[in-house]
């Protein structure tokens, strides 16, 4: 397993999650250790039921584990009472579901705003503008999220999950509700706010078409690391995402996301849509 660094940004070190369920127990995170560096994009996969979603429950502060520690920006959260850890994600974490999670009595602007309003803060106008720009909402601001389309719903939730500037932003199964070219836009975008913004993205996955757009593919298995590939240095990720879909095989995976060129390019689906006003144009 890869040792946890000083320099990652969330890291789970002997991470073991148990479950009741009448007589028996389950362990959906059976010894995890794991580090998250930061600036970099992260896929977790794996097979349904491998405990994807309760690592990252874990490692967000959403769920505690049953022993193991967590750390997450230099707060270890082990231990941590339940206001304590809904400070931390308030502070620390920006959040992006399948099912967006948009507060429906909202406006788009409104639902952007309220983590930062909520916690007191000042909301960055510029990185709004920028974002909101580069995610081609600026003209959807006043409605409210049933009159936006799935793709423009997610989009209204990348702002923000990403106006706060949280230390990482937490996806779980982002484009699990949009249809392709929707959810390849959503992934053009976390790839490029990594690659512009310095955002350190965490995103779940079972789709290997997704997966492809990470730095690196963690694959889970009955609770455990199975595999860790670095894509970003050029490593086989036909390897894992082989072990992570068979919807798909890894060479059509790989071309259509541009695998294998360069896990940083940004335009590697190269839908055009989303982004297109160029690069998010700061560094963190
Ligand atoms: N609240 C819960 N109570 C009981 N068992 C649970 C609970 N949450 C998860 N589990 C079990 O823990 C294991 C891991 O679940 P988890 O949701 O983390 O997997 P996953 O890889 O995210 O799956 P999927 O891709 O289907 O969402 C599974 O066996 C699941 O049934």
């Amino acid at each position: 397993m890869p040792a946890t660094k000083g320099e990652d940004i969330a890291a789970a070190a002997d991470l073991v999650k148990t479950y009741r369920q009448g007589e028996a127990q389950i362990r959906a995170l059976d010894g995890v250790s794991v580090g998250f560096a930061r600036g970099r994009f992260t896929a977790i996969a794996g097979p349904s039921g491998s405990g994807k979603s309760t690592l990252m429950h874990c490692l967000a502060g959403l769920d505690s584990a049953t022993s193991g520690q967590v750390t997450l920006d230099g707060t270890e959260l082990t231990g941590l009472s339940d206001r304590a850890l809904t400070r931390v994600r308030r502070d620390k974490v920006g959040f992006v579901f399948q099912s967006f999670n948009l507060l429906p009595q909202l406006t788009a602007l409104e639902n952007i705003a309220l983590p930062v309003t909520m916690s007191g803060r000042r909301l960055d106008h510029e990185l709004l503008d920028h974002l909101v720009g580069v995610l081609g909402i600026g003209d959807r601001l006043s409605h409210r999220p049933g009159e936006l389309s799935g793709g423009q719903q997610q989009r209204v939730a990348l702002a923000r999950a990403l106006v706060a500037r949280p230390a990482v932003v937490f996806a779980d199964e982002p484009t699990g509700n949009l249809d392709s070219r929707s959810g390849t836009e959503v992934l053009d975008f976390l790839r490029r706010s990594v690659r512009d913004l310095g955002q350190t993205v965490v995103m779940v996955t079972h789709d290997p078409r997704a997966a492809a757009y990470a730095d690196r593919v963690l694959v889970l298995a009955d609770g455990r690391v199975v595999d860790d590939v670095d894509v970003a240095a050029g490593a086989d990720v036909g390897r894992a995402l082989q072990t992570v879909g068979n919807a798909r095989t890894a060479t059509d995976v790989g071309t259509a996301a541009g695998v294998g060129t360069a896990a940083d390019a940004g335009t590697a689906a190269g839908t055009g849509t989303v982004g297109s006003a160029g690069s998010l144009g700061r560094t963190r």
